[in-house]
């Protein structure tokens, strides 16, 4: 107190007294207090140790036969993360501590491991590099990441539904023409090259270069996420995957992505079968051979990893790993594919395909059927299997009304990619296409309440093949034939609407193999014959079901109602639309039903929505004129189905 305020209180106020005359102690209230002496030990009461997931082993057993103590498992955990970070020139990895380097407390008492080389000479430390602990943030949870991503990283913050809203950066799309795959002596022959192919090559040695350059990023940091996780809910045929990243948000949205290991699981994992290295803020070397900016996703499939520099939109991880299952599950005889899954009350499967933007997850995560998976499934010999643990749903224009599913998934836990929302109250903006259209939201498959746990499910009934016509001449549906079938999705048509892909903002027709050529490894004829063999085998009913324009192009018409096509659905569903009345459209023949129950009849030909026809047969042959062009290229291409079915597929295209 200055001399001034002495004396204005003694001027002011009276002076407390304290009345002394009682001879009880003076409680400020009730309560009992906490059982800690100062502020330290009073935290150290907040947290519980996480228990022993696994019991530790029986003392009396003997001791070669005892599973690995607690201690020594996270030791053998920590030497595999060491060597997943390992420099190949140095041969050894990064000496690595557990835990966040901002709680001291907590990591001081963990056990580090140090690997040397193999020589056994104590190492004199050479580079600095190899002074420094490098802090590993294992498999947190959700409210771990969160707490990281609000302390550490720029643009996190929490909506008031609860979900993370983060930032991608500069990139909020994939980067198709960034990618690199390592041509060697066996991918040489094993995969698609050239025209068309999204295998854009790069040789060993550059691939070691990136892969260079992204771990001693990485290493360089005080603290890495790391990932240890599954791909494909087919027990069989799971793949185990690792994800080292900088980000809390790249680690929350693998979480969420992949498939979530139980603490058991996670504890005998071991060696991970695959290892995404993501240093995604860090640019690749622009004088690097191959390099044609400052972003690279190499794959390197001898070596079973995968580089990424330069981008951190997260769904280069999610879709690149889906490149990898394009590779390994052909060679099992297991069909890889871009598409939605669900199942109907009496165990109906239907299979969703269809380009970015076509309604894969819109249209999959129906209320009234069990959701197996919105993006990436396998189809073996006993059925279908969701390769990913989430989902992944375009968020522009979401609304409450038209998809309440994905909405009430929106809280805590889920990622919101580049969404807009009010400074004070939170509230996220759907329609804000200020930061980018592709705004995104990924959440696990759990937060869809009617989610098929687990994702697996019988042999698909029916394949809806989804397109998104900007032109409006395709009409809302149409069944096709099994070689209509193959020839619609070996051609893969839509018009991309928005900027999933980066750089693309105005809508074009695009033709993509198997509804995801950027994502195919092998010959697109190679995944078209396994499809055509399972459909004929299991009897399976295509469709081709456009979720575009209709009443003229875009621009002039409007996008078919959401409404709308879910009755299509519905019909397709039921099984009553199999049973409908049909015609066949000029051009494309293609079977389009006379009506549907809650669909307007009119707008199922949609020469009947033109108000000028002659501009509508002008689309229809500029169309059919664009989907010719596409399949020359596969029409010298041998289809290796039986020859009779190959002849019908080159005959099932549009005819003018
Ligand atoms: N008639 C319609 N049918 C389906 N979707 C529609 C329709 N009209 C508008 N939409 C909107 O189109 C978008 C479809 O996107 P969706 O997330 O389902 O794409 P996707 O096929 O899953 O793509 P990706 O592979 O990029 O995830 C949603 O935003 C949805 O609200
Ligand atoms: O990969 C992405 O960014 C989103 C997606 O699902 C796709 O484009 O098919
Ligand atoms: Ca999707
Ligand atoms: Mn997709």
């Amino acid at each position: 107190m200055t001399s001034n305020e002495e004396a204005a209180g003694r001027q002011g106020l009276p002076k407390i007294q304290t009345d002394k005359s009682h001879d009880e102690i003076c409680h400020d209230d009730s309560v009992p207090t906490v059982k800690a002496q100062t502020i330290d030990e009073l935290h150290s009461l907040q947290m519980k140790k996480s228990a022993p997931s696994t019991p530790t082993p029986d003392k009396t057993q003997d001791v070669a036969f005892a599973p690995p103590s607690g201690q020594e498992r996270q030791k053998q955990q920590l030497q595999s993360i060491s060597a997943s970070l390992a420099s190949l020139t140095r041969g050894y990895g990064p000496k690595l501590v557990k835990g966040d380097p901002a709680r001291k407390a907590e990591t001081a008492g963990v056990s580090h491991v140090t690997q040397h080389p193999a020589h056994g000479t104590p190492t004199i430390s050479v580079s600095d590099s190899s002074l420094k602990f490098t802090h590993v943030l294992y498999n947190l949870s959700p409210a771990e990441l969160y707490e990281q991503a609000i302390k550490y990283e720029k643009g996190s913050f929490i909506t008031s539904t609860g979900a993370l809203a983060t930032l991608s950066g500069a990139k909020t799309g994939r980067s198709p023409k960034d990618k690199r795959v390592v041509k060697d002596e066996t991918t040489q022959d094993d995969l698609w090259w050239g025209k068309g192919s999204p295998n854009i090559e790069m040789d060993e040695q550059t691939f070691m270069v990136n892969r260079e350059r992204a771990v001693d990023y990485l290493n360089s940091l005080e603290k890495v996420f790391v990932n240890d996780q599954f791909l494909n809910w087919d027990p069989q045929n799971r793949i185990k995957v690792r994800i080292v990243s900088a980000r809390a948000y790249h680690s929350l949205f693998m979480h969420n992505m992949c498939i979530r290991p139980t603490p058991e699981e996670l504890e005998n994992f071991g060696t991970p079968d695959f290892t995404i290295y993501n240093a995604g803020q860090f640019p690749c070397n622009r004088y690097t051979h191959y390099m044609t900016s400052s972003t690279s996703i190499d794959l390197n499939l001898a070596r079973r990893e995968m580089v990424i520099l330069g981008t951190q939109y997260a769904g280069e991880m999610k879709k690149g790993l889906f490149s990898v299952m394009h590779y390994l599950m052909p060679k099992r005889q297991i069909l890889s594919l871009h598409s939605g899954s669900n199942m109907g009350k009496d165990g109906d499967v239907a299979l969703f395909f269809g380009l970015s933007g076509t309604g894969k997850t819109t249209l999959s995560t129906d209320h009234n059927r069990f959701l197996i998976g919105d993006d990436e499934h396998c189809w073996s010999d006993t059925g279908v299997s969701n390769i990913e643990g989430g989902c992944y749903a375009k968020c522009i224009d979401l609304s409450r009304e038209k998809e309440p599913d994905i909405w009430n998934a929106i809280k805590f836990g889920t990622v919101l990619e580049n969404v807009v929302f009010e400074e004070h109250t939170r509230e996220v903006d759907y329609t804000d296409k200020s930061v980018t259209e592709n705004t995104r939201a990924a959440y696990p498959i759990e937060f869809i309440p009617n989610a098929k746990l687990p994702c697996v499910g019988p042999h698909p009934k029916n394949v809806i093949l989804l397109a998104c016509d900007a032109f409006g001449v395709l009409p809302p549906v149409s069944k096709l034939s099994l070689a209509q079938t193959m020839y619609h999705f070996i051609s893969g048509y839509t018009a991309l609407v928005a900027g999933t892909e980066d750089g693309i903002k105005e809508p074009q027709a695009t033709f993509s193999a198997c509804f995801g050529a950027a994502f195919i490894m092998l010959h697109p004829t190679k995944y078209a014959a396994m499809l055509a063999e399972k459909m004929q085998k299991h009897g399976a009913t295509g469709w081709l079901v456009n979720t575009g324009w209709s009443g003229g192009r875009y621009g002039v018409g409007s996008r078919i109602k959401l409404a709308h096509t879910r009755k299509i659905i519905d019909a397709i569903h039921s099984g009553s639309l199999l049973n409908a009345n049909y015609k066949k459209t000029e051009v494309f023949g293609l079977e389009i039903p006379s009506e549907i129950e809650g669909v307007p009849s009119d707008i199922l030909d949609p020469v009947n929505t033109w108000a000028d026809k002659d501009a509508y047969n002008e689309t229809l042959l500029k169309l059919a004129g664009l989907f010719k062009n596409n399949f020359e290229v596969f029409v010298s291409h041998k289809i290796g189905i039986d020859n009779n079915l190959a002849e019908e597929i080159l005959a099932a295209g549009p005819v003018f």
